[in-house]
């Protein structure tokens, strides 16, 4: 089997599958009680945020555990309207973000809020020129994600935060599901980031894992109100085998992440350069400077995206159309659309995303496979 679907979700990985075990099994005390069995899930919960803050080189105070990538972006994007509203109700986002910064946008736009959606260029990129032209008065908040989920573009995070720096009291956050292990913490925990989502299970820890960066001095209202854990940002039972698991998972990424980076941008480089060759193929992702390394969409014009998924798919080889979340209801790709990538290629998208147990071989493997399909594609486009 050959999966190449790891933006959608990663196998959890044996060393933090045994973290989480050993946690449940012998810490399962609850962090809050006052008794030394709740002190010892408090003390083991405080050392993995530690571990965290020191991986990612920012305070313990600033990691707050979530349940994921969903919860993170809602949070911060209604924490931040509940937080600022008597300030001013402008939001400033992106064509192409995540359902989970997409859809709390709207509802919030339902509530009165007004959103700026910045236009893309054919890269699915941004221009941070229009980030600036955009800010008003009365904006609270600019929320770009740092890589696309569905083609793999690195959005200017740092130029967007050099021109934020004029605006101290606007809320700056990146939604960094997917750049977590890509080698783009510089641009991720750049100075002017305020926010920084991130969900463990796409980096090998368990799902209803994640945590929020939220820099010092910045408020928040909490999302989950309650009985005021996490700092009172984020109530509810803590998570200690699955936060502690989840900071194991971020250890192993860490250490593995230079290699990891170079492997998967060898195997995207191979599958890339010998799919583009063939006629009917669009390439949607670059191939490499701007783009994640393990990301790459691409259409065969004229066979319908889920057509090509499920003839990978009798070959053992997993692939999505361009995101997990949209496929099942076949809705348009936003970020496709928002790129003004033509209908008929659209839906001809699919994406390959990689993780750090893909190999070379399976890059090979892959473009085999390819070669043999393509030969009965074209017998349906031509
Ligand atoms: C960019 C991006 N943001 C947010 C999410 C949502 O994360 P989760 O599945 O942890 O809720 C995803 C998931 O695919 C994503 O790719």
């Amino acid at each position: 089997m050959i999966y190449f679907d790891n933006s959608a979700t990663t196998k959890v990985a044996p060393e933090v599958l045994q973290t989480y075990d050993t946690v449940s099994q012998k810490i399962w005390g609850n962090p809050s009680s006052l008794h030394s069995w709740g002190e010892n899930a408090w003390n083991l919960l405080e050392q993995a945020r530690q571990q965290i803050a020191d991986l990612f080189h920012v305070k313990p105070s600033e990691i707050i555990f979530t349940s994921g990538g969903s919860e993170g972006d809602n949070w911060v994007i209604k924490g931040t309207a509940m937080a600022k509203h008597r300030f001013g109700k402008h939001i400033i986002t992106t064509s192409v973000e995540h359902a989970a910064v997409r859809n709390p946008t709207q509802q919030l736009k339902d509530l009165g809020f007004d959103i700026t959606y910045l236009p893309v260029d054919k890269e699915g990129r941004i221009n941070p020129a229009d980030v600036k032209a955009a800010i008003r008065p009365d904006t609270i908040l600019v929320s770009i994600m740092a890589v696309n989920n569905e083609i793999g573009t690195i959005q200017p995070i740092k130029e967007v935060g050099e021109i934020l720096k004029d605006y101290p009291n606007i809320h700056y956050h990146v939604d960094a599901v997917q750049a977590i292990g890509k080698g783009l913490d510089d641009l991720v925990f750049s100075d002017r980031v305020d926010f920084a989502t991130f969900s463990g299970h796409k980096f090998h820890a368990p799902r209803g894992t994640g945590f929020v960066f939220v820099r010092s001095g910045r408020k928040l209202a909490p999302l989950v109100a309650g009985g005021g854990q996490e700092r009172t940002l984020r109530s509810g039972t803590e998570n200690t085998p699955g936060d502690v698991a989840m900071a194991r998972a971020i250890r192993l990424v860490k250490e593995n992440e230079a290699a990891a980076v170079k492997r998967e941008q060898a195997i995207k480089e191979r599958i890339y350069d010998h799919i583009s060759k063939f006629d009917h193929v669009h390439m949607i992702s670059g191939r490499d400077k701007g783009f994640a390394p393990h990301i790459l969409c691409f259409a065969i014009e004229g066979v319908r995206g889920e057509t090509i998924v499920h003839a990978f798919e009798d070959q053992n080889i997993f692939i999505s159309t361009t995101s997990a979340c949209s496929s099942k209801k076949h809705s348009e790709a936003g970020t496709l659309a928002a790129m003004k990538v033509p209908d008929n290629i659209a839906t001809s998208a699919v994406r390959i995303s990689l993780g750090d147990q893909n190999t070379l071989e399976e890059a090979d493997q892959f473009n085999k496979v390819f070669d043999q399909l393509y030969a009965g594609f074209k017998k349906i486009i031509e």
